[in-house]
This record gives structure tokens, C-alpha cells and sequence, in this order.
């Protein structure tokens, strides 16, 4: 099976969580003077349960080997994760509608623009980081604490082959 890559909207995104970008703030004003804008509230963090705190950590990511496959899906029970790429770099995301098991047909994939993070709420079905360009940094904020808060399940796959990609035509 192909999945679609559809470019990162809201929209679209916002059955899985948030998109985190200066065009997605809640609010936007002059700080500092005027010297600064503070574009404010763009995504929430939701790492309270069963004790936990919220931190921030930085991923380096390097390429999945082409045509990258998806052949599992994991999720987070306890907390959101976000994922702000740190060099403009785009990368890949595959997520997954409803908190079952995920079936083929939920399967969505969007590609950010790279100046677009995006936030997993809680629960939900996504792929560990893809990125797509050489060795490159994402800041991450998710949960430490007690108790399970990773959730891992295999994909099926369709006469032998796993999904891979569709790309948009550039
Ligand atoms: N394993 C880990 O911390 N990262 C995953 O949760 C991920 O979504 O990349
Ligand atoms: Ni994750």
C-alpha cells in the first residue's frame, strides 16, 4: 500500500495534535521593548498524568533508509510529544485516526515545510521521528515520570510489501 504525503496544515493535522508554528500562536504581540515578538501559546502540554513532568530534549535525527517502509506505529498513553525541527530541516510525519488499533486506511502522512513542528497529543498513533535530511536536530518536549507511556504495534502488510510513500509531485 501507498500512503499519500499531504503538505502539513492544521486542518488536516488536527485530529493528531497540533502544528507548531509562528502562524499557529494563539496570540502574537511586542515584548522586550518592541525589540522581540513573542508569538505566544502555540501548543499545549499535556504530560500531567500519573505524576509526570514535562522536558525538553533534543533529538539528531539521521535519514530512515529509501523507500522508507512503515511497519510500526507507537503512542504515548501518558503525555503529548512535540517535535520543533531546529535548522529548518523538513521531515516526515505518519500518524494514525482513533485510539484502536490503527488499520491501513487510518494512516495519514504529511511533510513538514520545516519551519513546522508538531505536537502528538496524548494517545495518539504516530511513527518515531523520520527526518529526511542529513544528520539534523529536533527539540523535543514529552514526558518523564512513572508509569507505561509507550504503546508499540506492527503494521500489517499487503501481499508481503509494507507501506511505503507517495510523494507529491514537485
Ligand atoms: N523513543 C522516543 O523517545 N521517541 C519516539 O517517541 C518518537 O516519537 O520519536
Ligand atoms: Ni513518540
Amino acid at each position: 500500500m501507498k500512503l499519500k504525503v499531504e503538505p502539513l496544515n492544521p486542518a488536516a493535522f488536527a485530529p493528531f495534535g497540533e502544528v507548531i508554528s509562528t502562524a499557529t500562536a494563539r496570540d502574537e504581540y511586542k515584548i522586550n521593548l518592541g525589540t522581540t515578538t513573542r508569538f505566544h501559546d502555540i501548543s499545549r502540554v499535556d504530560v500531567g498524568d500519573e505524576g509526570g513532568i514535562p522536558i525538553i530534549s533534543i533529538f539528531r535525527g539521521t535519514p530512515r533508509p529509501m523507500p522508507i517502509e512503515i511497519k510500526m506505529m507507537e503512542r504515548h498513553p501518558l503525555g503529548s510529544q512535540a517535535f520543533v525541527p531546529l535548522s529548518g530541516q523538513k521531515f516526515l510525519i505518519v500518524v494514525a485516526e482513533g485510539s484502536d488499533t490503527p488499520a491501513l486506511e487510518d494512516l495519514r502522512a504529511f511533510i513538514s515545510d520545516g519551519t513546522q513542528g508538531v505536537t502528538y497529543a496524548k494517545n495518539v498513533w504516530h511513527h518515531p521521528l523520520l527526518a529526511l535530511e542529513p544528520e539534523s536536530d529536533f527539540l523535543i518536549v514529552d514526558r518523564s515520570g512513572p508509569g507505561n507511556n509507550l504503546n508499540e504495534i506492527d503494521l500489517p502488510m499487503v501481499d508481503d510489501t509494507p507501506v511505503t510513500l507517495d510523494w507529491p509531485q514537485t
